[in-house]
C-alpha cells in the first residue's frame, strides 16, 4: 500500500472492523506507544484535550511506523481548521456535534477542493510528503474518510439527512453528549440510553453508511458491535493511564 492509501478506509470497505483508542494526553511519546499496542486506529483529540496543531503533527510524525491509523478529531467544523489539520496529513476526521445535513455538507465541503468544496490549496503540505507525491491534489479526496459526530436530539431527528450527505463516509455516536442531550447527564451507560444507541447504531446502518462509537464498558462495547458499529474506540489513554496507575498504587497502599 503506499504511503496515500488512507488503510483504515481500505479496511472498511473491506468489511474488517476496525478497533480504536481514543488519545487525548497531547504527547508524541505515548500516543507512539499505543500505535504499536494492536489498536487499528488512535483518534487524536483535539476537541476535549490539550492537542493543538503541533502536538497532531507531532504525533502523525510519531505513529508513521506504528499499526495504528490516526483519525483527528478536529474541535469544531471550522473550514480554516479542517484545511490545516488535512495539510498535516490527517486523512480521516471527526467532526463534532453535526445537527442536521446542511452542517454536515459544510463540513465535507472544507475537506473537498473547488469545486467540489472550498479547502484552500497548498502545492506541497506535508500531506503531499513536501511535493513528493505527485498525483496527491487529485487523489487525496478519494483517500480522506469523514466521520460526523451525532450527539443531540436535533441530530438524531435529522439522522437519515445526515447520513445521507454524499462524501460523509461514517457517523459516530457521542455517548456523552447524546445521553446529556437526552436529560441523563452523566449517564451515558443508563439502559435507556443504550436503547437509544443501539437503534441509533441500526438506524446509521440501514442508511448504507459506517456506524462508530467510543465507549470504555467492553460489555456495552461488545453490544454496540453487535448492534452494527463498524468502526469501536473501546477506551482511552487516559483513563487506561489513570485506572491502572490507581489499581497499581493501591495494590501496595491498600
Ligand atoms: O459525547 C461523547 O461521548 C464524545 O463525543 C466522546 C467524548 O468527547 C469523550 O468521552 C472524550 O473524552
Amino acid at each position: 500500500m503506499d504511503v496515500l492509501t488512507n488503510r483504515f478506509k481500505a479496511a472498511l470497505r473491506a468489511g474488517r472492523q476496525q478497533i480504536g483508542l481514543w488519545c487525548s494526553l497531547a504527547s508524541p511519546i505515548s500516543t507512539e506507544i499505543v500505535a504499536g499496542s494492536g489498536f487499528d486506529w488512535l483518534l487524536l483529540d483535539m476537541e476535549h484535550s490539550a492537542n493543538d496543531l503541533r502536538d497532531i503533527y507531532g504525533q502523525l510524525q510519531a505513529i508513521m511506523e506504528g499499526e495504528a491509523h490516526a483519525m483527528v478529531r478536529v474541535p469544531s467544523d471550522e473550514p480554516i481548521t479542517i484545511k490545516r489539520i488535512l495539510d498535516t496529513g490527517a486523512q480521516s476526521l471527526m467532526i463534532p456535534n453535526i445537527d442536521d445535513a446542511e452542517q454536515a455538507r459544510r463540513a465535507v465541503a472544507a475537506t473537498r477542493y473547488a469545486p467540489r468544496g472550498v479547502r484552500g490549496f497548498s502545492q506541497a503540505p506535508r500531506a503531499a510528503r513536501f511535493g513528493r507525491i505527485p498525483d496527491y491534489h487529485a487523489r487525496c479526496e478519494d483517500e480522506i474518510f469523514v466521520a460526523v459526530q451525532i450527539e443531540s436530539r436535533r441530530a438524531l431527528d435529522n439522522l437519515e439527512e445526515i447520513a445521507g450527505v454524499e462524501g460523509v463516509d461514517g457517523v459516530f455516536v457521542g455517548p456523552g453528549d447524546l445521553s446529556t442531550s437526552l436529560g441523563y447527564l452523566g449517564q451515558q451507560n443508563h439502559p435507556e440510553v443504550v436503547a437509544i444507541i443501539e437503534e441509533t447504531v441500526a438506524r446509521i446502518t440501514r442508511t448504507g453508511k459506517l456506524a462508530g462509537i467510543l465507549t470504555a464498558n467492553e460489555d456495552l462495547a461488545r453490544r454496540y458491535i453487535a448492534a452494527g458499529t463498524r468502526f469501536t474506540a473501546i477506551g482511552s489513554d487516559m483513563g487506561v493511564l489513570a485506572r491502572a496507575t490507581e489499581a497499581l498504587a493501591a495494590r501496595f497502599k491498600g
